[in-house]
């Protein structure tokens, strides 16, 4: 396609990408958002704040308008939320579509402490219009090095935001004087590894926090433009050998990638600090109907929602199997699916990893199994599974032919 830069493009605009940035209380989300928003790299971005005063803001300072937006030197606009999310959101539409506003090149929120960050998510997730305007890119969670353990081991929130992460910030290790503490940190990182091994880990104080490792988080690389699906998934990291980690294997059943029953799946035990937060992979070279992934999907979310604290996933469609369709989830709400235009690379393998919370991986696989058609012709069809959910739990697992 030829560039016309004359011309207005025809068609939607791409969608924006979207980060939150989000972390218990304390944790440091204000001190790294002040630092951040002087750099050159947030020009074209809009932060969403809950007040200006917590941020020092009058040296960066160019214009502050009347609708609680503020341009900062960098190029930043910064933003306190106005009534609430989603007409902050549309503002902000607005003042591109009007032309006041050249470009919007990522919309970064700041969340309140003591949030769980999905329901921020599903604002604009399940806001048809919101939906179409803005794309979920990166969520950054941090955690603080000294107190991080702590609070995990306490405070449930905290779990989930570190669990739901693409990005976990490490703040506070300048803090770090004792072995103790050493040890404590050590732990915490083993730990974090263990519930969200995908997400890459950045340490604040070594400068590791940049603009572009923080919110390059997304699908599509912030430069080309391009899919990148393995840096988005990242199932290396799940399979991964890991100090609380034993890997699982298939029943005995065969490896070999270029078989044709592979459901691959590894997981990370971390059941010994009794989490519950378990993550995963699933993975198949068997195309799938794109009515079973649907209902797969349906199924997953409708009865287990609130127990998927984020999923993603690259699938081969049996209708269609050059076109790969991309799933996104967070908790029970999906963006909707998106079909690439072709495999980014040589693995045209379905692959799926997930983050639960209660959801065992075994039941998940199962599911997976009998909807992408893994099953004897004596077993329950996903027809049958669909019209009563809860047989599932019942379900004693599927035989491959
Ligand atoms: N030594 C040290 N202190 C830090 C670091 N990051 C943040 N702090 C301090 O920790 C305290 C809390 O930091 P904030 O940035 O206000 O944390 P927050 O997450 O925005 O806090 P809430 O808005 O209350 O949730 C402040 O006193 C910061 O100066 C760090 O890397 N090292």
């Amino acid at each position: 396609m030829t560039d016309q830069l004359a011309t207005p493009p025809r068609g939607p605009k791409p969608p924006i990408p979207l980060s939150v940035i989000t972390g218990f209380l304390g944790s440091g989300k204000t001190t790294l958002l002040n630092r951040i928003l002087k750099d050159p790299a947030m020009a074209d971005t809009a932060v969403i704040i809950n007040e200006f005063g917590e941020i020092g803001l009058d040296h960066l300072l160019v214009d502050q308008s009347s609708d609680g937006v503020l341009e900062l030197s960098s190029g930043c606009l910064c933003c306190t939320i106005r009534g609430d999310l989603v007409t902050t959101l549309e503002d902000l539409l607005r003042r591109i579509d009007n032309g006041r506003m050249e470009r919007l090149a990522r919309v970064v929120i700041e969340t309140t402490g003591l949030a769980d960050p999905a329901p921020i998510l599903h604002t604009i997730m399940l806001h048809p219009y919101l939906m179409l305007r803005y794309r979920l890119e990166s969520v950054v969670t941090l955690v603080d090095a000294v107190n991080g353990a702590d609070t995990l081991a306490t405070h449930e929130e905290a779990r989930r935001q570190a669990a739901v992460a693409d990005r976990l910030v490490l703040t506070k290790t300048d803090l770090i004087e004792t072995p103790e503490q050493q040890a404590s940190f050590d732990e915490l990182k083993s730990r974090l590894k263990g519930f969200n091994p995908g997400a890459r880990v950045l340490v604040a104080q070594d400068g590791e926090a940049t603009v572009d490792r923080l919110f390059d988080a997304g699908l599509y690389d912030p430069k080309s433009k391009i899919p990148d699906v393995a840096k988005w998934l990242n199932v290396e990291a799940y399979e991964a050998p890991h100090d609380h980690a034993h890997h699982h294997h298939d029943h005995g059943h065969d490896h070999s990638h270029g078989g044709h029953h592979d459901h691959g799946h590894h997981h990370h035990d971390v059941n010994r600090h009794n989490d519950r937060i378990r993550a995963f992979t699933l993975s198949t070279d068997r195309p799938i109907p794109a009515s079973a992934l649907e209902m797969f999907i349906d199924l997953l979310r409708s009865a287990h929602g609130p127990k998927l604290l984020r999923v993603k996933g690259i699938v081969q469609i049996a209708e269609d199997p050059d076109r790969p369709v991309v799933i996104h989830g967070v908790q029970h709400v999906f963006h909707p699916p998106a079909t690439l235009e072709g495999w980014p690379d040589a693995d045209h393998r379905t692959r799926m990893v997930f983050i639960t919370y209660d959801l065992p991986e075994g039941f998940v696989r199962r599911m997976f199994e009998a909807f992408s058609g893994a099953l004897l012709p004596d077993t329950p069809d996903p027809k049958v599974m669909t019209d009563n959910p809860l047989a599932i739990s019942g379900f004693s697992g599927p035989v491959r032919r």
